[in-house]
């Protein structure tokens, strides 16, 4: 396993960041991101995919008001699908289900739940591509930037309450003690203006935040 390894840097695994807008739609884009990921990485071919589909259609989840990418990769399944962004695009609120199977870009064939042991988090991430994981959003209200590491009492990992997608894992170093830091970079879905170009800088290997309770992806054969 390589010290710094990010699946931005391989064409087509990590798509544009997106922007949910007032809209509890986390839990989708989440799930999208790790399809497209996934499905770039076996097709060798990349979609952006339709977090709108999820939110108007996926039964078991509530939309706007919240959801679970596990819940999200069980739909696809069902629907035997997904269509792309341009196909279904994205209005930030609850519509009515409009899914045409005829224009679904791809299908997935099952999902998995992943281990809490943040090595083996990035082992599959490694092989398998970026990860849909749930976290306590606490410390990403007030980031601006820099590797987080909040204090357990502030970012309890008992309360995950968003939906993001790790994309990748490096060592950095802190401005003040020059100290060498593990990190998880995150995609975030509140567009680009937000933490660094979108993405979220996370210390990794103490469970910060809960981020590796609920970590899950889809699986295409
Ligand atoms: C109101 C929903 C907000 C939304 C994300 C909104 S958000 O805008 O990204 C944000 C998050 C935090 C601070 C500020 C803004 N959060 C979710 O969808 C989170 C995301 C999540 C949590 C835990 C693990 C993985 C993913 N999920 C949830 O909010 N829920 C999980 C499913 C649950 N269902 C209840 C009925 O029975 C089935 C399950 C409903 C609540």
């Amino acid at each position: 396993l390589p010290k710094d390894f990010d699946w931005r840097n391989t064409s087509g695994v990590v798509s544009a960041v997106k922007n949910q807008g007032m809209c509890g739609s986390c839990w989708a884009f989440s799930a999208t991101g790790n399809v497209e990921g996934v499905a770039a990485i076996v097709t060798k071919k990349s979609v952006s995919l339709s977090e709108q589909e999820l939110v108007d259609c996926d039964k078991l989840d509530q939309g706007c008001n919240g959801g679970l990418p596990t819940n999200a990769f069980k739909t696809i399944i069902d629907l035997g699908g997904i269509e792309s962004e341009s196909d279904y695009p994205y209005d930030g609120r609850n519509e009515k289900c409009h899914y045409n199977r005829s224009l679904s870009k791809l299908a997935i064939d099952s999902y998995v739940v992943l281990p809490e042991d943040e090595t083996a988090l990035a082992q599959w991430l490694y092989k398998f591509g970026p990860i849909s994981i749930g976290i306590n959003a606490n410390a990403m209200q007030f980031y601006f930037g820099g590797i987080s590491h909040p204090m357990k009492w502030l970012c309890n990992p008992n309360n995950l309450d968003h939906g993001v997608l790790i994309v990748g894992f490096g060592v950095g170093k802190t401005k003040i003690l020059h100290k060498t830091q593990p990190f998880w970079i995150i995609k975030n879905s509140w567009g680009p203006s937000w933490g660094e170009k979108g993405y979220y800088r996370v210390y990794r290997g103490d469970g910060t935040c809960g981020l590796n309770l609920m970590a899950s992806s889809a699986w295409i054969d």
